[in-house]
């Protein structure tokens, strides 16, 4: 009987049989059913091999590799950041396009080498775009590693940058988890995009409308966007444009991977001093120079309602997609509750769910300032919102909104199809504003038009 025996008997045998069986996979190479690459790290000429250099990132970046048996683990160059490195001699496997291969982190003599083992029968199918994968992550990894910067263009007619640390992420933002997924599987998509949009002929750009009422988050989801692209941003101060030429020249000096952002531009289409003509905005909507200065934009156009717009301004093609942020619905509330003050669930939910449903309402913005003053003592916090709601909230329900009162309040989205499979989304935005109002140090002082652009006023939005 197996149990007879003593627990040590049982480990030998194990390990003996693991190691057989460790020895019958490498039977298997010798009979030749795999074939073996290496990538060493040094050329012949003891110069680096950058597909070594590649093959290392893309390994590390393997989820398998939690699953090897030696793995190293590294503090990243961000905060709390872990990296995870495959040790020398340990195997890490990979599937691609339904073929299984491995890694082995080779090292011998202090040469190292990754080797890569491959079925022979799938070496044909898979090699190439294997290899083509490996370089297009390697190329993601980078880019999503670069330092992005803020621009913002002065009344000189050119940019000036700061980096770009925005806390938003597209995960902070409290909004419908459906819509935010599919905002992110578009940008996806997007990013993948390059030789469909050549291909019809068409700029490798894509347009967001943001629209809602102040506090929503709008600026936030843009430098979420940002973020989550890796793109530099570009924030278009219209009211510092003398005319259309600078606008054209503007753009011009845009690089690609880059988010341009015009804020509030529903306020600077009501502003009758502009020096701007309507033709001159729209061409820069389009990005009609595009084709002289590149491509892979983003551009987002913010507004609080897009009610006194020209419909041509929006029409599809120069606005792809449009979003909506509305006011806080109990959903919202609750992700702002956990992330503002860690509550997932509290006694006093029902009724602060009851009081959303009878149509209170406030703004995010409005909501997470009264739980950051109260964070000390959730239940404070929630008690200050539901006061919060019974004598503002009622003034904020849609219903009884002015602007509003004359339609239903806009679906969260608009699906449109679009020729890229990805989804369009009808709503608004806003941007540079906000940049600068949650950055001290981008507050130029000075010289903006009178009127609603004056960034360190805090006049009345609404
Ligand atoms: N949906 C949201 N989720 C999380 N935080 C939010 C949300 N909306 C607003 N906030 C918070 O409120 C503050 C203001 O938000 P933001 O500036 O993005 O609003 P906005 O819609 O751009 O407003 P405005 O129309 O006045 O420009 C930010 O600090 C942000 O963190
Ligand atoms: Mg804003």
């Amino acid at each position: 009987m197996v149990f007879q025996y003593p627990i040590w008997v049982l480990a030998l045998v194990l390990g003996l049989v693991a190691v057989a069986l460790k020895k019958w996979s490498r039977v298997g190479d010798w009979f030749q059913a795999y074939q073996l690459f290496k990538v060493p790290e040094f050329n012949e000429n003891m110069q680096d091999n950058y597909l070594y250099r590649k093959v290392s990132v893309y390994i590390n970046s393997l989820v398998a590799l939690e699953d090897s048996d030696f793995t190293n683990l590294f503090s990243g160059k961000k905060a709390n950041e872990i990296v995870l490195a495959l040790d020398p001699n340990q195997t890490v496997h990979d599937t691609f396009l339904g073929a299984r291969v491995s890694w082995t982190n080779a090292h011998a003599n202090s040469c190292r080498t990754f080797v890569l083992k491959i079925r022979k029968k799938d070496k044909r199918r898979i090699l190439r775009p294997y290899l083509q994968h490996i370089h297009s992550v390697f190329d993601e990894f980078e880019q999503r590693k670069r330092e992005v910067s803020l621009y913002m263009n002065g009344a000189d007619g050119r940019w000036r940058s700061v980096p770009f640390s925005h806390p938003s992420t597209l995960e902070t933002i409290a909004m419908d988890s459906d819509l935010k997924n599919r905002v992110k599987s578009d940008l996806e998509s997007f990013l993948k995009s390059k030789q469909y949009y050549h291909r019809l002929g068409r700029v490798w750009k894509r347009s967001f409308l943001l629209y809602g009422p102040s506090g929503t988050g709008k600026s936030s989801f843009v430098a979420a966007m940002a973020k989550f692209l890796c793109y530099d941003v570009y924030d278009v101060d219209l009211s510092r444009v003398s005319d259309d030429s600078d606008l054209k020249l503007l753009l011009l000096q845009t690089r690609n991977k880059s988010v341009i952002v015009v804020e509030d531009l529903d306020r600077f289409v009501a502003d009758k001093t502009t020096t701007l003509s309507f033709s001159g905005v729209l061409n820069f909507m389009d990005g009609l120079l595009n084709s002289c200065c590149g491509d892979e934009r983003v551009m987002v156009f913010t507004m609080n309602t897009k009610d006194h717009i020209d419909p041509a301004m929006l029409r599809p093609g120069r606005v792809d997609v449009h979003i909506y942020f509305p006011l806080c619905d109990f959903n919202a509330f609750k992700t702002l509750a956990n992330s503002y003050l860690g509550v997932k669930d509290h006694k006093l939910f029902p009724q602060l769910e009851e009081i959303f449903q009878s149509g209170a309402t406030l703004s995010p913005a409005e909501i997470g300032e009264i739980m950051i003053v109260n964070r000390s003592s959730p239940s404070r916090a929630l008690k200050s919102v539901i006061t919060a709601l019974q004598i503002n909230g009622d003034s904020r329900s849609p219903a009884k909104i002015g602007q509003r009162s004359a339609d239903k309040p806009p679906r969260p989205v608009e699906e449109v199809g679009d020729q890229s499979g990805g989804l369009l989304c009808r709503e608004s935005v806003h941007t540079v504003r906000e940049f600068r109002k949650l950055y001290g140090f981008l507050r130029l002082k000075s010289s903006r038009k009178s009127g609603s652009f004056d960034v360190d006023s805090n006049q009345n939005e609404r």
